[in-house]
């Protein structure tokens, strides 16, 4: 299982996130900005960082780089052949994926006006995703986050489709660290190929290196992420 992580210039956790691929059991495949085509990848992360400065907003400029040509083509909406290309924006990588239109709403700048980080807790409560399946629905876990523009936003009648669609993949517990409209730290598509989340399971997906176990569902030795990377091997297969 071929699974691509894209480096766009500025991107700052495209290393973390091959190195769990690879954790995983899958096979990490390196992605350039510039590139025309996704070498024939099962999959794609889009992670975190700090693509083109962060100008005009992050992720507007990432939006429009040449690889990014090919993977809103592949990942848009399912076709008779295809499910669509399985697609993970982690942190910088959702706020792409909301430039893009392959996820909707926006991250806008923490209400706090201040860069966060801190190890948060999260409950999974979309598990029917490529990237969530290896979960159990409700699943407390706890992984880092870190960003400046991490409050999800959206209209009132787009949060009320997601909600009613189930698909709020993942929510902040105990604090809101953001500002996020409804506590939403992760949404899908509406067939869960495609996923954005605020937070970094990358970060926390090799025992001894995450944070330690605060909820429920810890693994207790750090690894909390590394389910999102195992779902990606799972449900690749059986899309
Ligand atoms: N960790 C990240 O990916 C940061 C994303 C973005 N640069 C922000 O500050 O919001």
């Amino acid at each position: 299982m071929r699974i691509g992580v894209v480096t766009f210039p500025g991107s700052l956790d495209d290393r973390d996130a091959l190195r769990a691929v690879r954790i995983a059991g899958g096979t990490p495949v390196s992605l350039w900005h510039g590139d025309e085509d996704i070498k024939g990848v099962d999959a794609v992360v889009l992670p975190g960082g700090f693509s083109y400065g962060d100008y005009l907003r992050c992720g507007a400029i990432a939006r429009f780089a040449p690889v990014m040509s090919e993977i809103i083509r592949l990942a848009g909406p399912p076709t008779q052949t295809s499910p669509g290309l399985p697609v993970l924006g982690i942190c910088n990588g959702f706020q792409v994926l909301c430039e893009s239109h392959l996820l909707p709403g926006a991250l806008i700048r923490n209400e706090q006006q201040q860069f966060i980080c801190r190890d948060q807790k999260l409950r999974i409560e979309r598990t029917d995703t490529v990237w969530t399946n290896r979960y159990g629905k409700d699943d407390e876990i706890v992984v880092p986050l870190k960003n400046g523009e991490g409050g999800f936003a959206a209209d009132q009648a787009t949060l009320d489709m997601l909600e009613g669609e189930g698909r709020v993949v993942a929510r902040y517990l105990d604090v809101n660290p953001n500002g996020s409209f409804r506590d939403i730290a992760g949404i899908s598509n509406a067939t869960g190929t495609v996923v954005g989340l605020m937070p970094h399971p990358e970060h926390a997906t090799e025992a001894g290196y995450g944070p330690e176990a605060q909820a429920a569902n810890s693994t207790g030795d750090g690894t909390d992420g590394l389910a999102f990377f195992t779902s990606a091997l799972q449900g690749v297969l059986s899309a």
